[in-house]
């Protein structure tokens, strides 16, 4: 009998098996390497990329995780604020003016700034609607953030718009992986909130890229990491959970104390067959939006002129951003070097149209594209890879508000992962995964007490052990979400 299987081993599940390192757990992953949606690769001084690359800091789960696994991070170096569009490129000043340096026509304008006066005041009200307050949970706080104009999508909260404005709004909103139509309003203010307020989100990155994270908390697990093991079925018995997984074509089955389930919700909703019922249907009811991204390696001598920038919105092209990944190598440099690292990123309806063509098709689209946003790209593209994420994201759609506390109640020896337990991607499967990994340390140390209580055998000893989250045990803290929880070291 293991003390818990993990399931998944994207940053959900890794954090999970980080914290229970010290106990008997097995973790699945059903891919052939572990990271899920975060996914980089070396080549040479720089690093390719094609999932998740912009972190949280200050005290957050993710900066934890980060200490403890003394992983190298870093400010992201650049404007994270750049746009092209119309044929000009803003790398630098206040995206307000944008509106007044970008050409368009006083129509387009107008519509822009009748748009930007709205949204910023809500940003205001959003930003003093999700402030923590004392004494307040981090789940509390969450709720608040899902609940705010939570029942209307941000298509009907904007209203009309001009072509060119929507052009402008729609990168920063569907960066969620919907459209303004799918999106709810709150979650699209909150993405403005996010993009205005730089620096306050997420804006750290992974020295040498985002895999050596996912790395860093592997390497000390790796005998208890099974890869190419997808698992169909998790039934809980009276005391104990049966996992059942396929790997090389044979059906296996283990046995566990916990489970901590830590895939994609539309995975988890399938194979956890006997979960709560309310709870199974809200996994259900959990929608992703699909990205494609691509990454290209450039082989330039010279200094470009994108070369200050991070992130470039791209309104209407056939990608919505492009992230200069080699920005994080010449953070550190004093000369700049020759070559560099650039990711394209298609959301929601852009990455809709793309999913189905050929690799070769989209990297030609993306490099058309390319060109004209960094003018001489298409002669310096090295190598160019394409990745699909058809379940890239989790988003916040009218009415998702009402799923949370379902999400949140505990129930029985399987504790939910994902960045779909809340708004902050990265930062929220990190954390759902400390959390998922305190709640079984709970049933894990409370398993061990009875045991040690009870030597022979009792009557009851097969009934599941009651427990709530923030049930502490001896040498546990009780916020069950705090970025500095523990889980006692108590090996088998
Ligand atoms: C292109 C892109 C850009 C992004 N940019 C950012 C960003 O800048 N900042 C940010 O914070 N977030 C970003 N994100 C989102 C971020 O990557 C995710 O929120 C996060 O990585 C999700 O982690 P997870 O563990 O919840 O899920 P996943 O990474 O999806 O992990 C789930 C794991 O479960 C495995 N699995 C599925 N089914 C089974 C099964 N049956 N049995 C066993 N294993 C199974 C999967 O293979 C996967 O490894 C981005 C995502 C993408 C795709």
């Amino acid at each position: 009998m293991k003390d818990a299987v993990i399931v998944g081993g994207g940053l959900a599940g890794l954090s999970a098996a980080w914290r229970l390192r010290n106990w008997d757990v097995t973790l699945l992953e059903s891919g052939s390497r572990v990271g899920g949606r975060i996914r980089s690769e070396n080549r040479g001084r720089y690093f390719l990329n094609w999932g998740g690359h912009m972190f949280a800091g200050g005290k957050t789960a993710t900066n934890s995780l980060i200490t403890e696994t003394q992983t190298r991070s870093s400010e992201i170096p650049g404007s994270l604020s750049a746009v092209s569009m119309n044929g000009k490129l803003l790398i630098d000043g206040p995206v307000q003016s944008y509106p007044f340096r970008i050409p368009m026509s006083l129509k387009d304008r107008a519509s822009m700034i009748k748009a930007g006066v709205k949204v910023s005041a809500d940003v205001l009200r959003y930003a003093n609607a999700v402030r923590l307050r004392p004494n307040e949970s981090s789940e509390m706080r969450q709720q608040r953030i899902y609940d705010f104009e939570n029942d209307r999508s941000f298509a009907d909260y904007i209203g009309e718009l001009s072509e060119d404005a929507e052009a402008m709004f729609r990168p920063t909103i569907t960066r969620s992986a919907a459209d303004p139509d799918e999106l709810a309003a709150g979650a699209g203010i909150g993405y403005f909130s996010l993009v205005w307020n730089i620096g306050q989100g997420l804006n750290r990155s992974i020295g040498g890229g985002p895999s050596n994270l996912v790395e860093s908390i592997a390497a000390p697990l790796q005998e208890n990491i099974q890869l190419d093991a997808k698992v169909y079925e998790i039934v809980h018995k009276k005391d104990h959970v049966v996992v059942r997984y396929r790997q090389d074509d044979i059906d296996h089955e283990i046995e566990a104390l916990s489970v901590v389930l830590a895939t994609p919700a539309t995975v988890a909703h399938k194979i956890a067959v006997d979960l709560q019922e309310d709870k199974r249907e809200a996994l259900g009811q959990i929608v992703y939006g699909p990205y494609v991204s691509a990454a290209f390696l450039t082989n330039e001598t010279e200094p470009q002129p994108w070369d200050r920038a991070y992130g470039i919105a791209t309104p209407k092209r056939s990608f919505n951003v492009v992230m200069n990944q080699g920005n994080i190598v010449r953070g550190t440099e004093s000369e700049r070097q020759p070559g560099g690292s650039i990711m394209t990123f298609s959301p929601a309806s852009l990455a809709r149209k793309l999913l189905d063509q050929d690799d070769k098709d989209i990297v030609d689209t993306y490099i058309g594209d390319l060109d004209e946003v960094l003018p001489g790209f298409a002669g310096i593209v090295e190598e160019a890879q394409v990745q699909r994420w058809r379940t890239g994201a989790p988003y916040c759609f009218p009415g998702r508000g009402k799923l949370q506390p379902t999400l949140n109640a505990l129930s029985g020896r399987v504790f939910l992962a994902g960045d779909y337990m809340g708004t902050l991607y990265t930062e929220t499967a990190i954390s759902s995964g400390f959390t998922a990994a305190q709640e079984a340390a709970n049933i894990l140390v409370t398993a061990r007490q009875t045991r040690r209580h009870h030597p022979v055998q009792h009557p009851n000893e097969n009934e599941p052990p009651q427990h709530q989250a923030g049930t502490a045990s001896a040498g546990e803290t009780t916020d069950t979400n705090s970025a500095s929880t523990t889980i006692t070291s108590e090996a088998s």
